[in-house]
């Protein structure tokens, strides 16, 4: 994931610039709350001042002067004020917790759409644990400071600004012994701050290692199992966990002593104005109710003081998930689509690979400058040892990944030109990694043609040989699948994927090893069907065993990325090269085939 170099309250900030309005409707709203809630104190000074001083008290010199009245006032300013608090602490609760959930539901939303146009390169480079972190434990951390955190921040500051003001109205000494210790506070909350967001970066990347951790050891959980390696991966998890408790502890020895700290020098302004304040009112410089009022209010600004500390850690738990939020919302799109349409018919879906070259990330040349071309309508088989590059060159075809060099065109296009949606739309892939989703039959061959009527789906399936067990099945269509179609067999889930390549009705089908993982008798079922699905599309096949591709138009051969012979099977046989070896070797003539084989292996 990228990073950048602003600030993630700043990067956040401009996130919500949609919710701007609400934001500040609900601040407003914790701000007159408090002030609201700060309140009481003054009403008791005043109930202090009214029995103390009676006619002359603040309530007379403004025209109240019967105590009767006076103390009616009262009364009738407490309802207004608690009233007045009850209704702005409803209302600031509820929009900052509808404004917690919009935005996570935002970030989330907008994180995964991103994720879903990001290259494939990308996924390669972090791993699916990790990504689930930002999209779970994130997205959740950033709702919990919107949820409180957000009010409390703005409520300490009114606290503070508010109480800073009565003071100085009061006694402008005391409120400069009783202020004093205040940017002491405020630097120590931000030196804390600055501690503690690496420490929360550390946990938050901790947790991602654990989530990443987890989601690998349960995707493979069969090898697991099959190679009793249960105690090896409780090790391993053991190692993420441990981590992560230790960057924890780190990150608690450090806010822990925030409370403690903040306390003692809060206390410094607190004994200042008991003492202080008590020795004016003695020698008649104060007045009982204003002393009175000065007292509670340093209770009431020491407690959201302490709470500080929380609310910084709060914060900076929600910065660090800001961060890693806003990094993956910001990575850029590798591979971008093109402009122009591609409007291919059925019959067309011309394929050219023009000098090609390509590596992956770490940088080893896989395809080396291949050149050939698909005319439309054929049918094409591409053959050669494993890690030849077949598979990378279907990847190219679809655009998962771009040439390092060289041009791939189709309908004389090329890729980057065309409209990527169109390009995926016109290639249909059965590949050897069959993925099902977790549903129904039916869902999974309507995957990718979501507006399918059953008739549809019913004939792809009968094309692709799998209705028959399909009806077999307890619920037919409607059975469900399991998690990755763990409750069908191999053969079953190729063809429905077969089936679901059938049904998008693609003119360029791609078989990248369709019929690998099956019997012999399913592998001619699927060859049969497939024979009809090609009729008027171009089509690639890929296989190790050469008889599924004996009747194409054209062979490929592959050998270390590089194209070494092409032409019909009997032409390559004729020519009696790495070909006519690899189908000596299949069809049992080992000894004629034992030197092909070895230059194959050897890359001569
Ligand atoms: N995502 C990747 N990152 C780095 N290298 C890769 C990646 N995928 C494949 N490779 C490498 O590219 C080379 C070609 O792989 P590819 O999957 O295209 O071969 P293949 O001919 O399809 O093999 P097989 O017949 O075994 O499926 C191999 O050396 C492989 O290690």
């Amino acid at each position: 994931m990228t990073a950048s170099p602003a600030s993630p309250l700043y990067r956040l900030l401009g996130y919500a610039t949609p919710w701007r309005r609400r934001i500040q409707l609900a601040s407003l709203c914790s701000i007159l709350n408090k002030v609201f809630d700060l309140a009481p104190p003054l009403l008791i000074g005043a109930a202090v001042d009214i029995v103390v001083q009676r006619e002359q008290s603040w309530f007379a010199s403004i025209g109240v002067v019967s105590l009767d009245a006076q103390l009616l006032l009262l009364t009738i300013l407490t309802i207004l004020i608690w009233g007045l608090e009850s209704a702005f602490e409803y209302a600031y609760k509820v929009m900052w917790r509808n404004l917690s959930q919009e935005l996570q539901h935002a970030t989330r939303m907008d994180a995964w759409k991103h994720l879903q146009e990001l290259e494939m390169a990308y996924f390669e480079r972090n791993h699916t644990g990790q990504i689930m972190a930002v999209l779970n434990d994130d997205v959740n951390q950033l709702e919990r400071f919107l949820d409180g955190g957000a009010n409390e921040l703005i409520q300490v500051t009114t606290t503070v600004i508010v109480i800073g003001a009565i003071f100085f109205a009061a006694s402008p000494l005391i409120a400069v012994l009783a202020m004093l210790p205040m940017p002491l506070v405020v630097y120590g909350a931000f030196r804390f701050q600055h501690r503690l967001a690496p420490l929360y970066a550390d946990v938050r990347e901790r947790v991602s290692q654990l989530s990443g951790r987890l989601a690998n050891s349960l995707g493979g959980i069969a090898t697991v199992k099959s190679y009793v390696a249960e105690s090896f991966e409780v090790r391993q998890l053991e190692t993420e966990s441990n981590a992560y408790k230790t960057a924890n502890a780190a990150a608690i020895r450090t806010s822990s002593a925030f409370v403690p700290v903040i306390r003692m020098v809060i206390l410094m302004g607190f004994t200042a104005t008991l003492f202080l304040g008590g020795k004016l009112t003695l020698d008649g410089h104060l007045d009982v109710g204003i002393y009175s009022v000065l007292v509670f209010l340093t209770q009431r600004l020491l407690w959201p003081l302490t709470g500080l500390a929380e609310t910084v850690d709060l914060y900076q738990r929600a910065m660090a998930s800001t961060k890693r939020i806003m990094d993956l919302l910001d990575t850029p799109i590798g591979i971008q689509s093109g402009g122009q349409p591609l409007n291919i018919h059925h019959g067309g879906g011309t394929i050219e690979f023009q000098k090609v070259r390509f590596e992956y990330l770490d940088g080893q040349r896989v395809l080396h400058d291949l050149d050939f071309t698909i005319a439309a309508g054929q049918t094409i088989g591409v053959v050669g040892a494993t890690g030849s590059g077949k598979s990378t060159l279907v990847k190219l075809m679809l655009r998962f990944y771009d040439p390092s060099a060289g041009t791939i065109r189709v309908e004389g296009r090329d890729l980057r030109e065309v409209q990527l949606k169109e390009l995926r739309h016109a290639v249909g892939l059965v590949s050897q990694d069959v993925f099902l989703f977790g549903g129904t039959v039916r869902d999974n061959i309507a995957y990718g043609t979501f507006d399918a009527t059953d008739e549809a789906i019913e004939a792809a399936a009968r094309m692709a040989e799998a209705h028959e067990f399909i009806s077999e099945l307890a619920q037919g269509y409607d059975t469900m699948v399991g998690e990755r179609g763990q409750r069908l067999s191999g053969g079953q889930r190729q063809r429905l994927s077969i089936a679901r390549a059938i049904l998008k009705n693609p003119p360029i089908l791609i078989l990248d090893e369709a019929t690998s993982a099956v019997d012999n008798e399913t592998e001619a079922a699927i060859q049969r069907s497939l024979e009809r699905v090609a009729h008027d599309r171009t089509t690639v096949v890929i296989a190790h065993r050469l008889s599924t591709v004996r009747n194409a138009d054209r062979i490929l051969v592959l050998e270390r990325g590089r194209l070494v012979e092409q032409g019909t099977h009997q032409a390559l046989l004729d020519r009696d090269g790495v070909y006519a070896g690899l189908w000596k070797v299949q069809t049992g003539d080992r000894h004629a085939a034992g030197i092909q084989t070895s230059c194959m292996d050897r890359g001569d």
